[in-house]
């Protein structure tokens, strides 16, 4: 019989454990690629004159390709990392290898789904095990079709929040070995230095150890009452980063969850975690089902927005110098430690749109940039939800930046850690010498 050889395509799907694709390669053939894409768009300025990716994000990522690359080298396989974009790196091994099987979590990105549809069209005879192990759900657990998504979370909730959950995978013991491959920007991982220190460390062994380490405290049995907090470790699970990168999968959270509630008890607090998770499934589920709509300015209204842009105002509103303490200590802390609390972001969005005028969308790509725990339906979505052209029933989220301030730092500490109260005494530059004509 002839040798069967497999690839498995990964995304944002960084793990080894609860991995339903490396079941399936170990089951279904004999020889296994696994590749990751290093995107070469995500190094480059976009069109909202960000740069692709900032060096905190970047080492992020680079430490969950190590962690993966240390996993699959106990299972003794390999790595591979594309320099290509993904529909040029399989075309390069479809055509190298006779590569007759196709592992690939479904991830809701318009991008990632074209790119998908476009090899498998260019090859039909390659068999795609599309699986999905980025949410809790599959979609034929869905009580509607993707396509026919409610418009509303609170309407999704309630229709979904009682579905049982498929349980982890257990953990893969063995895997097919790698064939021979020698191809151009195709190469075995290598370690690359990273840049210093950062809050968040990537990969599985990091996730597992803040997932344990948060459930093995009271944390969840309070969390409703302090997730609003603008800054502490403890007031949220902190799990954002590793979920978006997939070295955590969400079914694994809900297990961990499960096991809390059974052990300590169900408050209101512990319900709250899955209904965050849930928004967070919701948002996955708006990315697959609006594709590009998710980039529109006028999202999934009709509605004709400002798409304004001024270069001093967003430069300004990017570094923290804004007449808003507020909105300047969480722009601060974004850009040193590549995240930022809820509260906080839904603080300075609605400054971008609402008080400086500006195209929310410069908002969105700004933290595409820069957040580690960048996830393209809960940034691109969220970002619509404020700006009163996606999800929201209630047409957007002006915040009082005052009475915000007043309810989340009423002794200022937070803005006094940031320095917010550090700005021009002017937003707008009065003398045209002054003026920027690039926003960084
Ligand atoms: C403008 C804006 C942009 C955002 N961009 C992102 C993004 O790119 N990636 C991202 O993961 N989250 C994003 N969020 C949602 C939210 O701010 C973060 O998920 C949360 O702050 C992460 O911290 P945590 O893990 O401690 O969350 P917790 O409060 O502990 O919540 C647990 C989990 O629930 C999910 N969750 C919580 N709140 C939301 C929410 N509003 N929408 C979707 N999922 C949620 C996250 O996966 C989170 O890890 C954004 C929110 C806003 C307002």
């Amino acid at each position: 019989m002839a040798m069967k050889l497999g690839l498995i395509w990964f995304g944002n799907d960084l793990r080894s454990t609860d991995q339903k694709m490396l079941w399936r390669a170990a089951q279904e053939v004999d020889q296994l690629v696994c590749l990751y894409c290093d995107e070469p768009h995500v190094k480059h300025p976009s069109r909202y004159a960000t740069q692709g990716m900032s060096t905190i994000r970047r080492d992020f990522l680079l430490e969950g390709l190590d962690d993966l690359a240390m996993h699959l080298e106990s299972l003794e396989q390999s790595l591979f990392v594309s320099q290509h974009d993904a529909a040029t790196s399989i075309t390069l091994l479809l055509n190298a290898l006779p590569i007759s099987h196709i592992y690939r979590n479904h991830h809701g990105g318009w991008d990632e789904q074209q790119t998908l549809r476009q090899v498998a069209n260019d090859f039909p005879d390659v068999h795609f095990h599309i699986d999905h192990g980025l949410t809790l759900f599959e979609p034929w657990q869905l009580p509607f079709q993707v396509t026919a998504l409610p418009a509303s979370f609170s309407t999704f909730r309630r229709l979904v929040e009682n579905i049982d959950i498929a349980s982890p995978m257990p953990i893969v013991r063995e895997l097919p070995p790698a064939p021979n491959l020698n191809l151009p920007l195709i190469r075995p991982w290598q370690v690359e230095p990273i840049q210093g220190f950062h809050t968040f460390v990537g990969g599985e062994e990091a996730a597992q150890q803040q997932l344990s380490d948060y459930f093995a405290t009271d944390l969840p049995r309070n969390y409703k009452e302090v997730r609003n907090a603008l800054d502490g470790w403890e007031n949220s699970t902190k799990l954002s980063p590793w979920l978006a990168q997939g070295s955590l999968s969400a079914k694994q959270i809900k297990a961990c969850l499960d096991v809390y509630e059974r052990d300590n008890g169900a408050n209101e607090s512990t319900y709250w975690i899955y209904f965050e998770l849930l928004w967070r499934e919701y948002f996955h589920w708006y990315a697959t089902c609006y594709g590009k709509k998710l980039f529109l300015p006028g999202g999934l209204s009709n509605k004709q927005t400002q798409t304004s842009f001024y270069a001093e105002r967003f430069r300004k509103w990017s570094q923290g110098n804004t007449p808003y303490p507020i909105v300047n200590a969480c722009m601060k802390q974004l850009n040193k430690t590549g995240f930022m609390s809820n509260r906080g972001r839904q603080i300075v969005a609605s400054c971008l749109i609402y008080e400086l005028g500006i195209d929310w969308r410069y908002g969105a790509a700004y933290f595409e940039e820069q957040l580690i725990d960048y996830d393209v339906g809960s940034n691109w979505g969220n970002w619509q939800y404020i700006a009163g052209v996606g999800a929201d029933p209630r047409g957007g989220r002006h915040f009082n930046l005052d009475k915000q301030t007043e309810q989340y730092d009423p002794n200022q500490h937070f803005i006094k850690k940031w320095q917010g109260h550090e700005f021009d005494e002017q937003l707008d530059s009065v003398d045209a010498a002054d003026w920027p004509i690039s926003p960084h």
